[in-house]
């Protein structure tokens, strides 16, 4: 049995996400049976750390976030652009498709996502990571997480606020920038993940910069 962060905030963001045409829902189901056997770090990495205040770097970061707190990257390509900058990130929120390679030798806790789309892709990388728990966006088994959310940015705030954060520091989340791919699931896929860093905002406090 893996561990459910909020099963209603769950239920409400997938019937909005899975509106979204064109992807493989129906295969998530499938990525979260498989994705547990990848797990190599205790729940308790995550839970010993410091969530009380966080800051989250995304990759359309301009400038060089202040440090407060608890550092989340999202994605191999933050953690690179942190790392350029002499900060190291205590966990990363990854899908694995924006430069997976960088996250080869990290040794903070990867929270990899295992969705219907990647199973090809997280099983390539997720068994080269030092320390990686899975999250997925079906029922948990194992050790796996199940965040509400969606995209990586906006499941690292839902992961926050649930792990405790009484504020989360944003940067680089500038969904009308285009930093990698401009498609129409691509704007989907962000305007999901401003609904959702709303509905953080919510019951944390979300300070964007
Ligand atoms: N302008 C932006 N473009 C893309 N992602 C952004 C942007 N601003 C913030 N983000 C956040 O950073 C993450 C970057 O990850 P990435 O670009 O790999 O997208 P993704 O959600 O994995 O989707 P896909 O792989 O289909 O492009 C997104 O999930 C999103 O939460
Ligand atoms: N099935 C499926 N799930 C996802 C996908 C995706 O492309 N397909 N992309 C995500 C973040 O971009 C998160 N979850």
């Amino acid at each position: 049995m893996g561990l459910v962060l909020d099963p209603l905030e769950y239920e409400l963001t997938r019937a909005i996400y899975s509106r979204i045409p064109g992807l493989n829902f129906s295969g998530d189901a499938v990525a979260a049976r498989e994705a547990p056997q990848f797990c190599n770090s205790p729940l308790s990495d995550l839970r010993g750390l410091d969530w009380s205040e966080v800051t989250i770097v995304m990759p359309a970061l301009a400038e060089k976030p202040r440090q407060r707190g608890l550092i989340i990257a999202v994605e191999g390509r933050s953690l690179s652009i942190l790392s350029g900058m002499g900060i190291r990130p205590d966990v990363v929120v990854t899908d694995f498709d924006f430069e997976p390679e960088k996250l080869i030798g990290y040794d903070g806790v990867v929270l990899g996502h295992a969705h219907g789309d990647n199973m090809g892709i997280f099983k390539g990388y997720a068994g080269r990571m030092a320390r990686i728990i899975p999250t997925v966006q079906s029922w948990p088994t194992g050790c796996s997480i199940l965040p509400p959310g969606f995209t990586d940015g906006d499941r690292a705030a839902y992961i926050a606020a649930y792990m405790g954060a009484r504020i989360i520091h944003v940067y680089g989340f500038k969904p009308d920038v285009v930093i990698k791919r401009d498609d129409a699931v691509k704007r989907a896929k962000l305007d999901v993940a401003k609904i959702f860093m709303n509905r953080v905002a919510r019951i944390v406090d979300v300070k964007i910069y």
